[in-house]
């Protein structure tokens, strides 16, 4: 049993020998935050009493305050078996795929990682998504399997697949309960033995890492940092290394799990900075923080800036809501270095922004979060990704908005790929395969993790995943697949823009840049759709689907000549007057392109329905 942390002194000075950092791994539901409280409270760094629910997981305060408040990073004491005190922080991983660079970073913040997988259901792709990052962070890896308790727990069946997994044998699995506590002190027994002190220069010029930098609306960005060499003190004037802009040490501390100030942060520790700036993008994720006088002169490796993948343009549903929508954009991007914007206008929906995400998950949390807490209706225009043109004349274009797909001589266009990895029962194995094979899917590998659970590893176009694949995969597996992808470059592919013509005139919204053997398909699903929204007009409305000046697809609308007053014979003129009034009301929720009136409705259920519209990120599993 090991000895009661409540009671161990921490180290006055301190040793990175006694210093532990680690993270978490866990798919959502495995019991993360149900593992970190029982951790907190086995330490004593919460006292039973004070014990609520989740403490990590702060998000009640976070809604009420409006603002985020979460501990990114907590440290604990733990006297280990032998009684040495040591310190153990706990680094918290974002659970979120679009951010496979920030989970990297919390990575490489410690030396290793608990990989929690619920021993009811066994490891799902988002997990080995981030094994793998852990492997390739040179971490060491502790499997744990989870929720014992349950009835239905196979810990044998599962203890078996991680040990396969990550190479070790199945007795070292651990096996705990994080709502009892059976196995959780054990745990921490293991995280001490097994995982290596940090390393790093003691005196050397401070080099610390940003792992996460959160805005918080009282006291503006926490940066959280790993100090790899030397000593950042309070009050000292530092430096970020990749912009070389420079800040005062206003407060430095730890999370225990309440921000605690103190004097400084030495070699191996974990901690956190605040430096009064208000904006997270001045407090990069993978930047280096040094002294500005007589610092490092080598930024740690592994710095990346974040990189919008998908975009989509927003509309707010009623034109005056346009500064309303800007001023929540500002508001947000004070959290998210990822998410960028710049004003749009398009001839069908008016006044809007295009903005990028690192992917479909990040669209669906902001959209979602500029409805919910801003209150705001939106209409999303289809997610595409980024291409990269290159013209016969050798100029290159970067488009993130297909109506502006440059026309001309175009000698090569590229697109962003990504690995994307897919768990399921094997009996499943044709259905994903075919799936992939029609999203332009190349095989890289498989492998049995159980006898009937498989993994594959396929490379697909990004493009071929914002539309509506997940759902397509849910369907196929009846739920039970699981899938993860990350970037990893772009390829030359055969693509084309396909333009929507109303009446001769290009709707910009509804312009594509799909592969070639699919810009037919598209244009004739578009065509049919627009014509059963389009109303009837006093003159016949060709709906045109073309590539350049070729037309793929047709459809038309026939001519009506709509006479409201037809009804009225006799000579009721209020009545008449009520009947055009309602007619120009009507007209007033008109988008005119060219010659046609069109009813911002049909935009709208054009775009929005089925797998045309955004919201294919929900139900990801
Ligand atoms: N029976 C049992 N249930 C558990 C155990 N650990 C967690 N749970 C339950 O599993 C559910 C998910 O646990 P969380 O700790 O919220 O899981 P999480 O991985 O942090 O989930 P997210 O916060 O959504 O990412 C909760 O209902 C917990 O009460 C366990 O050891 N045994």
């Amino acid at each position: 049993m090991p000895a009661i942390s409540s009671n161990v002194p921490e180290p006055s000075r301190t040793d990175p020998a006694v210093i532990r950092n680690f993270c978490i791994i866990a798919h959502i539901d495995h019991g993360k935050s149900t593992l970190a409280d029982r951790m907190l409270q086995l330490t004593g760094v919460v006292e039973q009493r004070q014990m609520r629910a989740q403490y990590l997981d702060r998000m009640d305060i976070e809604r009420e305050r409006g603002i985020t408040i979460k501990s990114q990073a907590v440290r604990m004491p733990w006297g280990a078996e032998d009684g040495t005190p040591h310190i153990l922080n706990m680094i918290d991983t974002p659970g979120h795929v679009d951010f496979t660079y920030e989970v990297s970073r919390s990575l490489a913040a410690g030396e290793g990682c608990i990989l929690l997988v619920d021993a009811a259901q066994g490891i799902e792709a988002q997990t080995l998504a981030n094994l793998y990052l852990a492997m390739e962070n040179d971490l060491t890896i502790i499997p744990v399997l989870n929720k014992i308790d349950l009835p239905a727990a196979q810990p044998e069946k599962f203890a078996a697949e991680l040990a396969h997994l990550v190479g070790c044998e199945p007795e070292e699995v651990l096996k705990v309960s994080a709502k009892t506590g059976e196995g959780v002190g054990e745990l921490l027994d293991e995280v001490v033995r097994r995982i290596p002190p940090p390393v790093g220069v003691a005196d050397a010029p401070a080099r610390a890492m940003i792992f996460d930098s959160v805005y918080d609306a009282y006291r503006g960005v926490v940066t959280y940092v790993k100090v790899v060499d030397g000593h950042l003190g309070k009050r000292e004037r530092i430096q970020m290394m990749s912009t070389g802009a420079t800040h005062e040490l206003l407060e430095i501390g730890t999370n225990s799990p309440e921000m605690t100030p103190s004097d400084g942060l030495a070699a191996g520790e974990v901690g956190y900075l605040i430096t009064g700036v208000k904006d997270v993008r001045q407090s990069k994720v993978g930047d280096t923080v040094t002294q500005q006088k007589g610092g490092a002169t080598e930024a740690l490796g592994g710095y990346k800036d974040p990189k919008p993948m998908v975009f989509s343009g927003l509309y707010p549903l009623d034109g005056s809501d346009y500064p309303d929508l800007r001023d929540a954009l500002d508001k947000l991007q004070l959290n998210d270095a990822a998410l960028v914007y710049e004003p749009e206008t398009s001839a069908a929906l008016g006044f809007g922004f295009r903005v990028g995400f690192l992917g479909l998950l990040h669209l669906e949390v902001i959209r979602e979060r500029l409805e919910r807490e801003f209150g705001l209706d939106l209409i999303a225009t289809a997610p595409n990704v980024v291409y990269q043109v290159t013209m016969e004349d050798g100029s290159e274009h970067t488009v993130t908005n297909p109506s502006e797909y440059p026309t001309g001589k175009i000698a090569e266009v590229r697109e962003p790929v990504v690995r994307a990895t897919l768990i399921a029962p094997s009996e499943f194995i044709g259905a994903i395969m075919e799936l992939c094979q029609t999203r332009r899917g190349a095989l890289q590998g498989m492998d049995y993790l159980s006898e009937e659970r498989v993994e594959l590893r396929y490379m697909l176009p990004l493009a071929e995943i914002v539309f509506d694949f997940f759902d397509a995969l849910k369907s196929k597996t009846r739920g039970y697949a699981s899938l993860d992808y990350e970037t990893t470059g772009e390829q030359a592919a055969d693509l084309v823009k396909v333009d929507i013509l109303l009446h001769g005139d290009k709707v910009d919204a509804f312009s594509a840049i799909v592969h070639k053997d699919k810009a037919y398909a598209y244009g004739v699903k578009m065509a049919s759709k627009l014509r059963e929204l389009i109303p009837r007009q006093q003159f016949e409305v060709p709906i045109q689907a073309a590539i350049g000046s070729r037309v793929i697809a047709r459809e038309t609308v026939r001519a009506i000549r709509k006479d409201v007053l037809s009804k009225c014979y006799g000579g009721d003129i209020s009545r008449k007057r009520k009947l055009l009034e309602k007619q120009k009301e009507g007209k007033k929720r008109m988008k005119v392109v060219g010659r046609v009136e069109v009813p911002q409705e049909a935009f709208i259920a054009a775009l929005s329905s089925d797998s045309d519209g955004g919201g294919e990120g929900k139900g990801k599993k």
